[in-house]
């Protein structure tokens, strides 16, 4: 039986581009992502992603409002990813703890990483919304 993950994942946005972070390690290195994570037991979505910013880019975000979820089928798992728009708080500083990489990414930058595949539909989401501009 194939495992099944519940994600939550943070579309930082901030002037018309959003934060996307690089994976450092795992079958999914090297690809890009929206910074999140898994939700744990117990745990709302909200409560998760706030959880997951704390610990990957050790900063605070306020959650604006529910995007989308995107169902995958990875080979080795199947994901359900839901979609947060949020905003860094304070002065906007970041610290990467876990990633390899992040970039400020706007409408004309945005297909220039290769991002995870369940993050193509979610992409083409963001443009179609104008999150990215
Ligand atoms: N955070 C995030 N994960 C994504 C995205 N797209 C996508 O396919 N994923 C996948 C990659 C991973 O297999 C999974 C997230 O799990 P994870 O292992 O990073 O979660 P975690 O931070 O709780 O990790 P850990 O504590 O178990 O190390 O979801 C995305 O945009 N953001």
């Amino acid at each position: 039986m194939s495992r099944h993950l519940n994600v939550v994942a943070a579309i930082i946005e901030r002037d018309g581009s959003v934060l996307a972070t690089q994976r450092a390690t795992g079958s999914l290195a090297g690809g890009w992502e929206f910074p999140g994570g898994k939700v744990e037991p117990g745990e709302e979505p909200r409560e998760a992603l706030l959880r997951e910013i704390r610990e990957e880019l050790d900063a605070q975000v306020s959650i604006e409002r529910h995007v989308t979820d995107i169902d995958h089928a990875y080979d080795d798992f199947t994901l359900h990813l839901q979609c947060y728009l949020c905003h860094l708080e304070g002065d906007g500083a970041y610290t990467l703890m876990e990633h390899a990489d992040a970039r400020w990414l706007d409408a004309l930058s945005i297909d220039s990483v290769p991002w995870l595949p369940a993050d193509i539909a979610l992409i083409r989401r963001i443009k179609r919304e104008g999150i990215v501009r």
